[in-house]
């Protein structure tokens, strides 16, 4: 009997549903592209988000409504207006920008501490994966402290936006998380 209702509410869950998903980090990580990419299948040329791009996405019988700020340092403190009600957070790192991985890490926690994103779930994109000189993701995920992080479901997963490579993996990781966390 239980397992029948379960299974019933497994069903149901997602249906018109919509969720909130942000994509957040530094200019230049890939954001406009992997949100993109998601959406159309392809590679778009960008520039660099002055404000932000919101799509939406058809997943299984869910509605994504993905919000990808620009990343520059003069309007990530505008990050936090967009931060009410989001279920997912994807954080994406340029994994050859080791000279900012510092910044990326620092930009992370600061988000994570806010209120607003306390139940939110974390997928974090080692991008650029294509490059030789690219970090694996066990070292970005390192480099940001993604193990000090405590009531939290996290994960990171190495993508190239440019190949295609990650993106649904990421993106199968975190809905499947949203899903477990709202049935509870
Ligand atoms: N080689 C490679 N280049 C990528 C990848 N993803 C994005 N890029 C390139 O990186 C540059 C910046 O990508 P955007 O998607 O505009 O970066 P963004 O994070 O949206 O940057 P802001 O809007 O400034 O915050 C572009 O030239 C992209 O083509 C990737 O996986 N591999
Ligand atoms: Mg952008």
């Amino acid at each position: 009997m239980g397992q029948s209702f379960s299974g019933i509410f497994n069903r149901l869950w997602g249906v018109n549903k919509e969720i909130r998903i942000l994509i957040l980090g530094l200019d230049g990580a890939g954001k406009t592209t992997i949100l993109y990419r998601l959406q159309l299948g392809t590679v778009v040329t960008t520039k660099p988000t002055i404000g932000f791009n919101v799509e939406t996405l058809k997943y299984n019988n869910l509605t994504l409504n993905i919000w990808d700020l620009g990343g520059q340092t003069s309007i990530r403190p505008y990050w936090r207006c967009y931060y009410n009600n989001t279920a997912g957070i994807i954080f994406v790192v340029d994994s050859t920008d080791r000279e900012r991985m510092d910044v990326a890490c620092q930009e992370l926690h600061t988000m994570l501490k806010e209120e607003e994103l306390q139940e939110s779930a974390l997928l974090v994109f080692a991008n650029k994966q294509d490059q030789p000189k690219a970090m694996t993701a066990a070292e970005v995920s390192k480099v940001l402290d993604l193990t000090e992080l405590k009531d939290r479901s996290w994960s990171i997963v190495a993508s190239s936006a440019i190949k295609g490579e990650g993106l649904t993996e990421g993106l199968d990781w975190l809905m499947d998380v949203i899903k477990d966390e709202q049935l509870q």
